[in-house]
């Protein structure tokens, strides 16, 4: 079994009849929610909350019923996937450029489950680049003061125009050296008029199922 399948298939053993699960976005979120879909195609009776449009649309092909993010205060349990990931459980997202609605939906989620390959385990987040969700208007402003904070900031481009995001802004990749404390360094960007919210993910995941790059699960509490 491939490694992404192997820690999305796991985390739906945490999924009990009832509850309102969050279902994340990307190729790793992908494999849970295909097992969900299993899941309540045998019966599973649970109500989803979509991070993006594409995982909406995943999950409508699933006939897994789905409440508006607009329309939920609570979530029992979110199963997401992670960019980069510590032994903190500091994580960086939004490599498909989904971090805010992410970020909004693991606030309210009574337990937050992250599923990633053995890959993006790093000692200190900062390989990956964080992305920054940024309000078009502010686009330059934001570039400044983000540089300003010591990255090398980057406007995301697809086919050669600049990303747009489900919420109709944009991103902007900020590569650091070693992010020593994320939590500081999450306050001070979402500090930037324009900035809409960051992919640093601090004191928010419950759990990490990850694994050792043998097939054998590594679980991260
Ligand atoms: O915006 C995208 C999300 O944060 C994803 O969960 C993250 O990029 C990981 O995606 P994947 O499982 O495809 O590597």
């Amino acid at each position: 079994m491939n490694p992404k399948q192997l820690v999305g298939e796991k985390a739906t053993e945490y999924i009990k009849d009832g509850m309102i699960v969050g279902l994340g976005t990307g190729s790793t979120a992908y494999w849970a929610i295909m097992k969900i879909g299993e899941m309540v195609k045998n019966g599973l009776k649970i109500t989803g909350v979509p991070t993006s449009k594409a995982t909406e649309k995943l999950a409508l092909e699933l006939n897994i019923p789905l409440l508006d993010i607009a329309d939920v205060m609570h979530i029992d349990l979110t199963i997401d996937g992670a960019d980069e990931f510590d032994a903190y459980k500091n994580l960086i997202k939004g490599g498909g450029g989904a971090l805010l609605r992410e970020k909004i939906v693991a606030s309210i989620s009574k337990f937050y489950v992250i599923i990633s390959d053995g890959a993006k385990r790093c000692e200190v987040l900062g390989d990956y680049a964080v992305p920054v969700e940024v309000t078009p208007f502010a686009l330059n402003i934001s570039i400044d003061q983000l540089e300003k904070l010591g990255c090398e900031p980057k406007l995301r481009l697809a086919e050669g125009k600049p990303f747009v995001t489900d919420n109709q802004n944009l991103i902007v990749d900020c590569k650091f050296d070693k992010i020593e404390n994320p939590l500081a360094l999450s306050e001070k960007m979402n500090a930037i008029p324009g900035v809409v919210e960051n992919g640093l993910f601090v004191n928010m995941a419950n759990l990490i199922i990850t694994e050792d790059g043998n097939g054998n699960l590594v679980v991260i509490e």
